[in-house]
């Protein structure tokens, strides 16, 4: 569980994040969304410990990250896996090797032993026979396996996806949240993902927050996220055409 007390951030004397506080469940996908430039990004920065908060806390399970020395944050750290927006794979690695690089990184962990626990993974995303293949060598949808794989390769027991199925046909990004949200309750992960997709929202939004101007505007879940008042939100959600005619169509009963 991630606890967010009252969190402040901004650059060059402008606030970005106004006090935020929120809180994200273990085995749970937890959503952050919001109009651009409303501190999505950086927030999502701040729970990985990448910009340090003027004010308020992030709690990690019960540790407060200022609270903790440096080799406890950098501990904490190797217990979070990211999924990068574009996947970032290493171009000149294949697929195996990608998915052993945190181990190499972080871990003292013999070659076989590596290869063991990579192949554990390759199987659990269901890359098939891609192992010694290049990112440039498969297609969106399976570099994207490769990027999650990779994230949950050293068991963390925090993920953070910003845009993970960005660029991705509806379906193929469909297969990639449910993937995303299948791992995250078999391992018990705390997840929080960085979406702009109203499927996601709809598929797998278990928690929802949404920002607006560095201020936590609304949370909630997939199912009240539809139903809500709040003006904001409903001219997020409904201002995709599809989503505006799918409403008038519900309000006529059709
Ligand atoms: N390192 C930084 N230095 C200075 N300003 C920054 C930095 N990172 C972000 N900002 C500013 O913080 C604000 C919020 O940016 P952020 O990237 O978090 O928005 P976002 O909600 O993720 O937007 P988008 O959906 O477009 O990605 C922007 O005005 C941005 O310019």
């Amino acid at each position: 569980m991630i606890e967010v007390k009252n969190l402040h951030k901004g650059f060059n004397g402008e606030e970005i994040l106004k006090g935020i506080t929120t809180s994200f469940k273990r085995g749970k996908t937890n959503l952050i969304i919001g109009t651009s430039g409303s501190g999505k990004t950086v927030f999502l920065k701040c729970l990985l410990g990448l910009f340090a908060p003027e004010k308020g806390s992030i709690i990690y399970d019960g540790k407060v990250y200022s609270e903790l020395d440096e080799e406890e944050q950098r501990g904490l750290r190797e217990s979070m896996g990211m999924v990068f927006q574009g996947s970032a794979l290493f171009d000149s690695m294949t697929v195996e090797e990608n998915i052993m690089f945190p181990l190499r990184m972080f871990t003292k962990q013999k070659k076989a032993e590596m290869l063991d626990r990579a192949n554990t993974v390759i199987d659990r995303v269901q890359l098939i026979n891609a192992n010694k293949k290049l990112p440039s060598e498969i297609s969106g949808g399976m570099q994207k396996r490769v990027a999650i794989a990779r994230a949950i390769v050293t068991r963390p027991n925090y993920l953070f996806c910003d845009e993970p199925n960005s660029g991705l046909d509806p379906k193929t990004a469909t297969v990639i949240d449910n993937l995303i949200q299948e791992i995250t309750e078999e391992y018990d992960i705390t997840t929080v993902i960085n979406t702009h997709d109203m499927n996601s929202v709809m598929e797998i939004g278990e928690k929802i927050i949404f920002l607006r101007y560095g201020n936590l505007e609304w949370e909630g879940d997939k199912s009240q996220i539809f139903k809500t008042d709040n003006e904001a939100v409903t001219d997020f959600v409904y201002s995709s055409n599809l989503f505006k005619k799918v409403r008038n169509a519900q309000l006529k009963g059709l």
